[in-house]
């Protein structure tokens, strides 16, 4: 079955819209940068189906306090369950290397991780590194302040730069921290810049992947590029609706947990809340004794009125208690 991402005219008026603000800022024919986007043509992409997760997962773990022992396990889950890669820091390439050899799990270094802020040429030092050491696929951070700063020909040659090095390039554009036009902007860019991924999030950063995101990111890079959803994805649901939406790489360090509900979905289900019965609220007001409606009843009957009548009831109320 094939599934597909439909175009809608406003989002391809908008991208159109900005591939004529970039090709601006870069000095460029708009002509020029629409032949590196052919699908805007189309009414719907191609995108893949939410099926034997496994094989989209980027098995990560990123974190600065990661040890020897936790990348090997890493590693290790990574062989067992298949998955595409596994996806570390530069430093820990080599190992990662001498725990999957003889399988056919790949490996993605991060790098500029996770600010993107360091000078393009840490960023091609740490790459060049990275796929020496083993690495065929790099996780670019994209120069953020950059992107805000309109310096669009520094964030176009940062990625160039390490696309030039050889790998498949995933450009991390850190979504949460962007605007939708500075999303189209920098998916734009990405293209130009020849890179085979757009991805949304370090996993560090104010948020995560949003289906939303990657479904306009599909949009401006097309079937010929591919997107991959990463930070907060931590259950089947949230990875197969990624994927629907146009993703075809999750990076998440929740893989095991994501694989294991696709392949027991009763671990799917939500887990019900028992609610608590709710207080009845005390509505019912004192109810008179016979005594007192009858004492009521009878100095209403003898003229003294309804007044007289409810302080009778009153005081005899009192010289009961
Ligand atoms: O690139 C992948 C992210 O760092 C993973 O983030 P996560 O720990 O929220 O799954």
């Amino acid at each position: 079955m094939t599934n597909y991402l439909a175009f809608d005219q406003k989002t391809k008026n908008l991208i159109h819209s900005r591939i004529t603000f970039v090709a601006k800022q870069l000095g460029l024919q708009k002509e020029d940068v629409l032949k590196h986007f052919g699908h805007l043509n189309k009414d719907k992409l191609k995108i893949s189906e939410p099926t034997h997760l496994e094989r989209f997962i980027d098995h990560t773990n990123l974190h600065s306090h990661a040890t020897s022992k936790d990348i090997k396990h890493l590693c290790g889950e990574a062989i067992d369950f298949n998955f595409y890669s596994v996806c570390v820091n530069s430093s820990r390439v080599p190992e990662a290397v001498d725990n999957l050899r003889g399988t056919d799990v790949k490996i993605a270094s991060v790098v500029g991780f996770f600010l993107g802020a360091t000078s393009t040429s840490a960023k091609v030092n740490e790459t060049e590194f990275a796929i020496n050491s083993g690495a065929t696929e790099i996780d670019m951070v994209i120069n953020v302040g950059k992107l805000k700063d309109l310096d669009y020909k520094y964030v176009l040659n940062d990625i160039k730069s390490i696309v030039d090095c050889g790998a498949s390039v995933k450009v991390i554009l850190e979504t949460a921290l962007l605007d939708e036009i500075e999303i189209i902007d920098a998916s734009i860019l990405s293209v130009l810049a020849d890179a085979h991924f757009v991805k949304t999030s370090t996993g560090f950063s104010t948020g995560g992947a949003k289906s939303e995101d990657i479904r306009l990111m599909k949009l401006v890079v097309g079937e010929e590029r591919e997107v991959k959803a990463s930070g907060g994805i931590r259950d089947f649901n949230s990875a197969a609706e990624m994927i629907k939406n146009g993703a075809t790489r999750i990076g998440a360090s929740k893989g095991v947990q994501i694989v294991d509900q696709e392949r027991n979905p009763e671990l799917r289900k939500p887990k019900i809340v028992e609610k608590k019965p709710k207080e009845q609220k005390k509505t019912e007001t004192k109810q008179e004794t016979k005594d007192e409606s009858d004492m009521k009843d009878i100095l209403y009957m003898l003229g003294f009125g309804a007044t007289g009548g409810f302080i009778a009831g009153h005081i005899l109320t009192k010289w009961k208690k």
